[in-house]
């Protein structure tokens, strides 16, 4: 495959999903670059395995063999759901863009149009996050949770086959399958805050200078108030030295001119949170004083948690579930 400087080369992840996003993100580099692009499709271990992710070594399972691709020059960007990617940054790679975040929240898709609230009693519900097991838990005491994986379409076809009453994902990759139909309920981000970086997506470089068709492709897609609120959650898990899939919701917004962060850490069964929110008045929305702000409130956040015991309450760096 050739590494003409006319075309853009977009590595991505094989899944519905993934080439769903990558071609949305591709589609406007393309159109603000002048240059053409070209998928790359690599295929993971994460992909092809059907073993646990604990068994696989955790949650970067992912991310790493797209990594490898980027820095052996078989792409030249990559394409990743933020909130898959472990927040260490990787030695010769940078995020070089954030795309506006869509839809934070997650989804429950039900059969015959059940809400959380109008499950019956023992109806079993699936997924494989610790954080949805302790929200769910939480919530719905009275209801089985089953640990599930694989990709969207399988976790809705459980559901369809009767196999589960309902399955928990999150409303932005629905929206980006069209498969916004198969939602029954959509839980309210302050009852139900999810992942930090739920609904955002990352593009990835190599370091250094980059052509500059390239970075004026990247420019087009950034969304500097998506960035500053995905980085402060971020941060909070970098914070409490936490793995992408520890029982850990943040969510932050930034809303004229403040940004609002709050952060919950969950115990396994539910039965005990701890929240802590602050927010930060940037000096105004340049990146630079937003990045500013998202490391102050995430600090502040990070303190508190740790201060009420965070730490104590939940396995923070588990490897298990998504
Ligand atoms: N861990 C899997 C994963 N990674 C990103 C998304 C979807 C959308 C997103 O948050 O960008 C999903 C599926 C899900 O949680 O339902």
């Amino acid at each position: 495959m050739s590494a003409s400087a006319s075309v853009i080369r977009v590595g991505t992840r094989g899944s519905a999903l993934a080439l769903a996003q990558t071609k949305a993100v591709a589609a406007k580099i393309a159109a603000a670059s002048g240059s053409e692009v070209e998928i790359v499709t690599i295929t993971t271990h994460g992909d092809t395995s059907t073993d646990s992710l604990a068994s696989l070594g955790g949650t970067g399972v992912f991310a790493s063999a797209l990594r490898e691709a980027l820095l052996a020059d078989e792409c030249d960007l990559i394409v990743h759901s933020l909130k898959d990617l472990p927040t260490a940054p990787h030695p010769g790679l940078r995020i070089g863009a954030v795309p506006k975040r869509a839809d934070a929240r997650d989804a429950l898709c039900a059969r015959d149009g059940l809400t959380l609230a109008t499950l019956p009693a023992g109806a079993r519900v699936g997924t494989g996050s610790p954080r949805r097991v302790a929200q769910l838990r939480a919530a719905r005491p009275d209801l089985e949770v089953v640990d599930i994986r694989g990709n969207v379409d399988t976790r809705l076809g459980r559901v369809a086959d009767g196999d589960l009453d309902a399955v928990i994902l999150a409303a932005a990759g629905l929206g980006r399958l069209g498969r916004l139909d198969a939602v029954t309920d959509l839980l309210d981000i302050n009852d139900w805050p999810t992942a930090p970086g739920q609904g955002a997506l990352a593009v990835e470089v190599r370091e250094g200078r980059l052509e500059r068709h390239l970075e004026a492709g990247l420019r087009s897609v950034e969304h500097v108030t998506t960035r500053a609120s995905v980085d402060a959650e971020r941060l909070v898990l970098a914070g409490l030295e936490a793995g992408c899939s520890a029982p850990i919701a943040a969510s932050a917004i930034v809303d004229s001119d403040m940004l609002f962060l709050t952060a919950t850490v969950y115990s396994p069964e539910g039965s005990a949170k701890i929240t802590s929110s602050h927010a930060a008045t940037p000096d105004s929305h340049a990146a630079a004083h937003l990045a500013e702000s998202a490391t102050d409130v995430a600090g502040r956040v990070v303190a508190e948690l740790l201060g009420n015991g965070a730490a104590e309450l939940a396995p923070l760096q588990g490897t298990k579930g998504t």
